[in-house]
């Protein structure tokens, strides 16, 4: 008898990728497992290729890699490699190695060049069911095309440059679901910050987590970038939604993304990439989109966060375990217990990022800044996520709304995201940010980050203080 096909049910969409890619079972949970896609950036490439070199190994599939500089590159308008010399030493290291082992480099300023996690999706490098790798823990974010994305280390990206493999460890299994419809002005930005809130920053280590539900199945697909991109703040390595229409529909056409009749066959494939019904979970939090506010942090750490119209929530409330930390975060944010952040002076404002610098991001918050001016005294910068996502705004006249309200419209990167390229929140100065990260420091020396959508953060910039965009008008 020939072999039955194993049936799939009580599958999970994880586990239906992780089984498509394994090489070998190495016991234990761990496997070798195929790599699809692996992507490089200027700090996280050239030490990778570096030490493929150094072993005198070669990089054994060149053509599933790509690479574009991202971190280090200054966002000046008319900036060139030698704008910010450290980042422009990077993209010669870049340029260097990828030409050396043929990887395809999308370089400063060409189509294609931009924040990693914002290009290969556009791009449609990452693609539904693929296993997509980088050395950035913001990898997560590919997950919202329906491919199983994450982070790695220097070792890991250059074994996977040698071999095209990754001795990996399944993930564990959770679920996110959340029902019903998010409100006016609330965006995948603030449902992942609320997430954060409620499930705190640990909850999905050790796991992949599959967001799931009406309210997701509604989210278009730059906001499921956004929300599988904060993924990793609670500790996920990589977060995931189920491709659908909304995806297969976005992704024809794109540079690298199958064509004519193998799109359709690839649609057809892809469809079976979803939980099925009786799929187990080991883990498993179900919410209300209509509970959700539009959110913002107010500590150091995303998971620190409150509605918009919430006070600051108060350590000697809080449980025992966590109040030292709280405390901390609150001096260092220079925020008092009790009261409403709504109100607080903003100096700087900052849309960009891989979170949430696509397009639909930026129309967000150019559609709040057609409403006003910048308030005196604050700085506020738009840095589109990519050159592709530039050209599309500014085909559409956005950088021109941005610009008359007085933001500055940059050149693509992650910019102050993460500072790495100089450009940085003065000392002591309080940012309303579009990013995911708001750590002690992460946008300079001392700067204070509240994390929130691009609405939000837009808002902020033309009121000079902190409010709730619902009632923004
Ligand atoms: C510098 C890079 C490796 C880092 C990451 O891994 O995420 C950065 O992108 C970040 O967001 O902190
Ligand atoms: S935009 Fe920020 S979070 Fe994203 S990869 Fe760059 S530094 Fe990391």
């Amino acid at each position: 008898m020939t072999a039955a096909v194993m049936p799939s049910s009580g599958q999970s969409l994880v586990d239906k990728i992780w089984a498509q890619h394994v090489i070998r079972d190495l016991g234990d949970g761990w496997a070798l497992i195929h790599i699809d896609r692996h992507i490089l950036h200027d700090l996280s490439g050239p030490p990778a290729l570096g030490k493929v070199q150094a072993a005198g190994r070669r990089v054994s599939m060149p053509g599933l890699t790509f690479a574009t500089p991202d971190h280090a590159v200054s966002s000046r308008p008319g900036r060139t490699a030698a704008s910010f010399p450290p980042g422009g030493r990077l993209i010669e290291a870049l340029r260097d190695l990828t030409a050396h082992a043929g990887i395809r480099l999308f370089d400063l300023d060409e189509d294609g060049q931009g924040i990693v996690h914002v290009t290969a999706p556009e791009l449609a490098i990452s693609l539904p069911g693929l296993t997509v790798i980088c050395g950035d823990s913001h990898t997560c974010t590919h997950g919202g095309l329906g491919a199983l994305a994450f982070g790695v280390g220097t070792s890991e990206s250059a074994h996977a440059l040698a071999t095209q493999t990754l001795r990996m460890q399944k993930p564990r299994r959770m679920r996110v679901l959340v029902e019903g419809r998010l409100g006016a002005h609330v965006t995948a930005k603030d449902l992942a910050l609320h997430l954060m809130r409620r499930l705190g920053s640990a909850a999905g280590v050790g796991h992949t987590v599959e967001y799931a539900g009406s309210a997701v199945r509604a989210l278009g697909v730059e906001a499921r970038l956004t929300l599988c991109n904060l993924s990793v703040e609670m500790g996920a390595r990589s977060g995931l939604i189920a491709p659908d229409d909304t995806v297969f529909g976005w992704l024809a056409g794109r540079d690298y993304a199958p064509k004519g009749g193998d799109f359709d066959q690839a649609v057809a494939v892809w469809r079976d990439l979803a939980s099925d019904e009786d799929a187990v979970f080991d883990r498993e939090a179900v919410f209300d989109a209509a509970e959700v506010a539009p959110t913002i942090s107010w500590g150091t750490s995303p998971d620190q966060s409150i509605a918009i119209d919430e006070a600051v929530p108060d350590p000697d409330r809080a449980p025992a375990t966590s109040r030292e930390g709280m405390r901390a975060a609150l001096d260092y944010m220079g925020l008092e217990a009790g009261r409403p952040l709504i109100g607080t002076p903003v100096d700087w404002v900052f849309v960009g990022s891989c979170a949430n610098a696509r397009i639909e991001d930026l129309r967000a918050a150019a559609a709040i800044a057609r409403t006003g001016r910048v308030a005196p005294g604050v700085t506020a910068w738009v840095v589109p996520g990519s050159v592709r996502v530039k050209r599309a705004a500014e085909a559409e006249g956005l950088d021109r709304v941005f610009r008359e309200a007085g933001f500055a419209w940059r050149e693509p990167g992650c910019a102050m995201c993460v500072a790495a390229n100089g450009e940085q929140v003065p000392p002591g100065a309080r940012s309303v940010s579009t990013s995911n990260r708001n750590f002690v420091g992460r946008q300079g020396p001392r700067a204070r980050t509240h994390l929130a959508s691009p609405a939000t953060a837009a808002a902020a910039a033309l009121a000079g203080r902190i409010v709730d965009v619902r009632t923004h008008s």
